[in-house]
């Protein structure tokens, strides 16, 4: 089986991040580049890191109309990514163009709850009812969007892969045992994803601020 892990690159700068992935290259599946790496770097800098090797998860969460999220895909075919990312919230009409835009082999997954946010921040932004319904809500949408599935925390992606059999699931949000939670709210082990029916494990923080990345990301390896 290839490993789930896509570290997430949030480093500003593009020497150190190219560092970063060629120390943890073994124990890594691929590489999930954001927003912090893509306003910093651009298409270059995907380009930089696409040479070394390892599949591209492009996350650019795109949410606006359907025809600006269509054009926005077809600009990012040459990059070839594995994965890219859209939010759920965006409807269904920004979904199916989005997918329809999408390169043949780049897999379109919809962001549905952030794993930053807890019961009380939903509520703030008026959704009431809990992130499990929230997001079963939102992968039901995107399943019937064509999407190739959905992102959601660990503490989710049992309850939705259960309803949708063939989905591919993406869960960040993702902490080793005791590990530092920071600014997510809606933690599991890498494990607990993984048994629980993700395909790809987006971890960044732990990996990439641990004191020896490629001993983090080997440790975490071995508990899969
Ligand atoms: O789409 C994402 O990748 C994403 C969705 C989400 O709900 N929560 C979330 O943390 N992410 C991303 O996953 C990564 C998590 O990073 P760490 O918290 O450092 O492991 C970040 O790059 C986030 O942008």
């Amino acid at each position: 089986m290839s490993n789930p892990v896509y570290l997430a690159l949030d480093v500003p700068q593009l020497d150190a991040a190219k560092a970063l992935v060629r120390k943890v290259a073994p124990h890594i599946g691929g590489v999930k580049l954001g927003l912090e790496f893509f306003c910093a770097h651009g298409m270059h800098g995907v380009h930089e890191i696409a040479h070394l090797g390892l599949p591209i998860f492009l996350d650019l969460k795109f949410h606006d109309i359907p025809n600006t999220v269509a054009g926005a895909m077809q600009a990012i075919h040459v990059l070839e990514p594995a994965i890219v990312t859209v939010h759920a919230s965006g409807g269904r009409a920004m979904m199916e163009d989005a997918k329809a835009a999408a390169g043949e082999n780049t897999r379109v997954v919809a962001v549905t709850m952030l794993t930053s946010l807890d019961q009380r921040d939903m509520e703030r932004t008026g959704i009431t009812g809990g992130a499990h319904d929230q997001v079963m809500r939102l992968a039901e949408l995107a399943e019937k969007s064509g999407l190739d599935g959905i992102v959601c925390s660990g503490k989710e992606v049992g309850a939705v892969h259960k309803q949708w059999k063939h989905g591919f699931f993406v869960v960040p949000g993702l902490r080793p045992k005791g590990g530092n939670s920071g600014d997510q709210k809606r933690v599991v082990t890498p494990r607990e994803a993984r048994d629980d029916g993700a395909g790809v494990l987006v971890i960044g923080r732990p990996i990439s601020k641990a004191d020896d990345p490629a001993e983090a990301a080997r440790a975490i390896e071995a508990t899969l």
